[in-house]
Protein backbone atom coordinates (compact mmCIF):
# COMPACT_ATOMS: atom_id res chain seq x y z
CA UNK A 1 0.00 0.00 0.00
CA UNK A 2 1.10 3.47 -0.68
CA UNK A 3 2.12 5.90 1.88
CA UNK A 4 -0.35 9.21 1.60
CA UNK A 5 1.18 12.42 0.68
CA UNK A 6 0.36 15.82 2.18
CA UNK A 7 1.59 18.81 -0.27
CA UNK A 8 1.98 22.15 1.33
CA UNK A 9 5.01 24.33 1.35
CA UNK A 10 8.36 24.43 3.36
CA UNK A 11 6.16 25.99 5.92
CA UNK A 12 4.27 25.76 8.55
CA UNK A 13 1.30 27.84 8.02
CA UNK A 14 -2.26 25.83 7.09
CA UNK A 15 0.22 22.92 6.83
CA UNK A 16 1.67 22.02 9.82
CA UNK A 17 -1.94 20.88 11.78
CA UNK A 18 -2.63 18.29 9.48
CA UNK A 19 1.31 17.50 9.51
CA UNK A 20 0.96 17.54 13.57
CA UNK A 21 -2.23 14.82 13.52
CA UNK A 22 -0.44 12.65 10.69
CA UNK A 23 2.25 12.25 13.04
CA UNK A 24 0.41 11.69 16.01
CA UNK A 25 -1.77 9.03 14.34
CA UNK A 26 1.93 6.97 13.49
CA UNK A 27 0.99 7.47 10.27
CA UNK A 28 4.06 7.57 7.65
CA UNK A 29 3.09 9.69 4.61
CA UNK A 30 5.27 12.00 2.44
CA UNK A 31 5.97 14.88 3.43
CA UNK A 32 6.00 16.65 0.67
CA UNK A 33 7.45 20.17 0.72
CA UNK A 34 6.77 22.39 -2.77
CA UNK A 35 8.31 25.30 -4.20
CA UNK A 36 5.33 26.47 -5.38
CA UNK A 37 2.08 25.52 -7.66
CA UNK A 38 2.99 23.87 -10.35
CA UNK A 39 0.20 23.38 -13.17
CA UNK A 40 0.55 19.64 -12.94
CA UNK A 41 -0.41 20.27 -9.27
CA UNK A 42 -2.73 22.98 -9.25
CA UNK A 43 -5.29 20.82 -11.97
CA UNK A 44 -5.45 18.66 -8.64
CA UNK A 45 -6.75 21.26 -6.35
CA UNK A 46 -9.98 21.66 -5.74
CA UNK A 47 -10.02 25.51 -4.46
CA UNK A 48 -6.41 25.98 -6.13
CA UNK A 49 -4.82 25.88 -2.77
CA UNK A 50 -2.70 23.85 -0.53
CA UNK A 51 -2.60 21.48 2.18
CA UNK A 52 -3.97 18.88 -0.40
CA UNK A 53 -3.48 15.46 0.96
CA UNK A 54 -4.18 12.28 -0.87
CA UNK A 55 -4.47 8.89 -0.29
CA UNK A 56 -5.50 5.45 -1.66
CA UNK A 57 -9.32 6.38 -1.21
CA UNK A 58 -9.70 10.19 -1.28
CA UNK A 59 -8.19 13.71 -2.35
CA UNK A 60 -8.89 15.85 -0.29
CA UNK A 61 -7.98 19.93 0.65
CA UNK A 62 -8.84 22.41 3.41
CA UNK A 63 -6.85 21.54 6.19
CA UNK A 64 -8.86 21.08 8.87
CA UNK A 65 -10.92 18.74 7.07
CA UNK A 66 -7.82 16.64 6.52
CA UNK A 67 -7.15 16.38 10.45
CA UNK A 68 -10.78 15.37 11.00
CA UNK A 69 -10.37 13.01 8.49
CA UNK A 70 -7.26 11.37 9.29
CA UNK A 71 -8.15 11.63 13.35
CA UNK A 72 -11.26 9.37 11.87
CA UNK A 73 -9.04 6.87 9.68
CA UNK A 74 -6.91 5.89 12.23
CA UNK A 75 -8.95 6.12 15.45
CA UNK A 76 -7.77 8.87 16.77
CA UNK A 77 -10.90 11.55 17.24
CA UNK A 78 -12.59 9.79 19.74
CA UNK A 79 -14.23 6.47 20.91
CA UNK A 80 -17.76 7.03 20.11
CA UNK A 81 -19.90 10.10 18.17
CA UNK A 82 -20.27 12.16 21.34
CA UNK A 83 -16.38 11.76 21.62
CA UNK A 84 -15.52 12.96 18.22
CA UNK A 85 -18.20 15.46 17.68
CA UNK A 86 -16.34 17.32 21.78
CA UNK A 87 -12.89 16.38 19.77
CA UNK A 88 -14.14 18.19 17.02
CA UNK A 89 -15.08 21.20 19.29
CA UNK A 90 -11.64 21.57 21.21
CA UNK A 91 -10.09 21.50 17.69
CA UNK A 92 -12.41 23.89 15.81
CA UNK A 93 -11.80 26.12 18.81
CA UNK A 94 -7.94 26.81 18.18
CA UNK A 95 -9.12 28.84 15.07
CA UNK A 96 -10.13 31.22 17.33
CA UNK A 97 -6.91 31.86 18.16
CA UNK A 98 -4.83 31.42 14.92
CA UNK A 99 -7.08 33.62 12.97
CA UNK A 100 -7.18 36.36 15.02
CA UNK A 101 -3.86 36.56 15.83
CA UNK A 102 -3.09 36.61 11.66
CA UNK A 103 -5.94 38.76 11.69
CA UNK A 104 -4.17 41.47 13.82
CA UNK A 105 -0.53 41.40 12.06
CA UNK A 106 0.89 44.50 12.13
CA UNK A 107 -2.37 46.29 13.95
CA UNK A 108 -0.70 47.40 17.21
CA UNK A 109 -3.92 48.14 18.86
CA UNK A 110 -5.77 44.47 17.26
CA UNK A 111 -2.55 43.03 18.73
CA UNK A 112 -3.00 44.45 22.17
CA UNK A 113 -6.48 43.01 22.36
CA UNK A 114 -5.44 39.58 21.00
CA UNK A 115 -2.81 39.30 23.92
CA UNK A 116 -5.18 40.88 26.81
CA UNK A 117 -8.38 39.34 26.06
CA UNK A 118 -8.48 36.42 23.16
CA UNK A 119 -5.90 34.33 23.96
CA UNK A 120 -6.53 34.64 27.36
CA UNK A 121 -10.26 33.71 27.32
CA UNK A 122 -9.20 30.69 25.22
CA UNK A 123 -6.07 28.93 27.05
CA UNK A 124 -8.34 30.33 30.51
CA UNK A 125 -11.41 27.84 28.87
CA UNK A 126 -8.91 25.47 28.05
CA UNK A 127 -7.60 25.07 31.47
CA UNK A 128 -11.00 24.20 32.90
CA UNK A 129 -12.07 22.09 30.00
CA UNK A 130 -9.17 19.66 30.40
CA UNK A 131 -9.30 19.71 34.27
CA UNK A 132 -13.17 19.07 33.86
CA UNK A 133 -11.72 15.85 32.12
CA UNK A 134 -9.10 15.19 34.84
CA UNK A 135 -5.99 17.13 33.56
CA UNK A 136 -4.68 14.67 31.27
CA UNK A 137 -6.09 14.86 27.80
CA UNK A 138 -9.15 16.97 26.90
CA UNK A 139 -11.57 13.86 25.72
CA UNK A 140 -12.41 10.38 26.87
CA UNK A 141 -9.69 8.68 28.67
CA UNK A 142 -6.53 9.13 26.25
CA UNK A 143 -5.19 11.16 23.85
CA UNK A 144 -7.34 12.66 20.70
CA UNK A 145 -6.18 14.50 17.88
CA UNK A 146 -8.13 17.35 20.07
CA UNK A 147 -5.38 16.97 22.51
CA UNK A 148 -2.78 17.59 18.78
CA UNK A 149 -5.13 20.70 17.91
CA UNK A 150 -4.10 22.67 21.33
CA UNK A 151 -0.67 21.64 21.26
CA UNK A 152 -0.71 23.16 17.97
CA UNK A 153 -2.21 26.31 18.70
CA UNK A 154 0.30 26.60 21.76
CA UNK A 155 3.18 25.91 19.27
CA UNK A 156 2.09 28.27 17.00
CA UNK A 157 2.05 30.90 20.07
CA UNK A 158 5.58 30.10 20.55
CA UNK A 159 6.65 29.68 17.26
CA UNK A 160 5.26 33.71 16.54
CA UNK A 161 6.86 34.97 19.72
CA UNK A 162 4.28 34.80 21.90
CA UNK A 163 5.05 31.67 24.00
CA UNK A 164 4.96 34.49 27.26
CA UNK A 165 0.95 34.09 27.14
CA UNK A 166 1.09 30.62 28.16
CA UNK A 167 2.51 31.29 31.97
CA UNK A 168 2.86 28.23 33.70
CA UNK A 169 1.97 29.35 36.77
CA UNK A 170 -1.67 30.57 35.13
CA UNK A 171 -2.03 27.36 33.20
CA UNK A 172 -0.48 24.30 34.65
CA UNK A 173 -2.74 21.49 33.24
CA UNK A 174 -2.62 23.42 29.77
CA UNK A 175 1.20 23.26 30.08
CA UNK A 176 1.81 19.48 31.01
CA UNK A 177 -0.60 18.17 28.77
CA UNK A 178 1.34 20.48 25.64
CA UNK A 179 4.64 18.55 26.99
CA UNK A 180 3.03 15.55 27.73
CA UNK A 181 1.81 15.65 23.75
CA UNK A 182 5.29 16.62 22.51
CA UNK A 183 6.03 13.55 23.89
CA UNK A 184 3.91 10.97 21.96
CA UNK A 185 6.88 8.51 20.54
CA UNK A 186 5.82 9.56 17.05
CA UNK A 187 4.39 12.72 17.35
CA UNK A 188 7.65 13.58 18.41
CA UNK A 189 9.90 11.72 15.56
CA UNK A 190 8.19 14.44 13.38
CA UNK A 191 8.98 17.72 15.80
CA UNK A 192 12.42 16.37 16.08
CA UNK A 193 13.04 16.40 12.23
CA UNK A 194 10.85 19.24 11.62
CA UNK A 195 12.66 22.13 9.66
CA UNK A 196 13.63 24.64 11.69
CA UNK A 197 14.00 27.67 9.35
CA UNK A 198 10.22 27.33 7.94
CA UNK A 199 8.16 30.39 7.92
CA UNK A 200 4.99 31.18 9.21
N1 LIG B 1 -8.90 27.27 4.26
C1 LIG B 1 -7.75 26.71 3.61
C2 LIG B 1 -6.77 27.83 3.31
C3 LIG B 1 -5.65 27.32 2.43
C4 LIG B 1 -4.75 28.44 1.97
O1 LIG B 1 -5.03 29.65 2.17
N2 LIG B 1 -3.65 28.05 1.34
C5 LIG B 1 -2.69 29.00 0.86
C6 LIG B 1 -1.35 28.81 1.56
S1 LIG B 1 -1.51 29.01 3.30
C7 LIG B 1 -2.45 28.76 -0.61
O2 LIG B 1 -2.45 27.63 -1.07
N3 LIG B 1 -2.20 29.83 -1.35
C8 LIG B 1 -1.83 29.72 -2.73
C9 LIG B 1 -2.83 30.32 -3.64
O3 LIG B 1 -3.93 30.67 -3.18
O4 LIG B 1 -2.51 30.43 -4.82
C10 LIG B 1 -7.13 25.62 4.48
O5 LIG B 1 -7.28 25.70 5.72
O6 LIG B 1 -6.54 24.68 3.95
Amino acid sequence: MSQPTLYYFNGRGNGEYPRLVLSFAGVQFNDNRVNGIDDALKTRLPFGQLPFYEDEQVQLAQSKSIARYVAQKYKVAGKNEVEIALSDAIAESIYDIINPFSAARGDAEKTEKFKTETAPRFLNNWESLLLKNGGKNFVGQSFTYADVAVFHALDFLKFVGLEQLVDATKYPTLTTLSKSVSEIPSLKAYLDKRPTDSKF
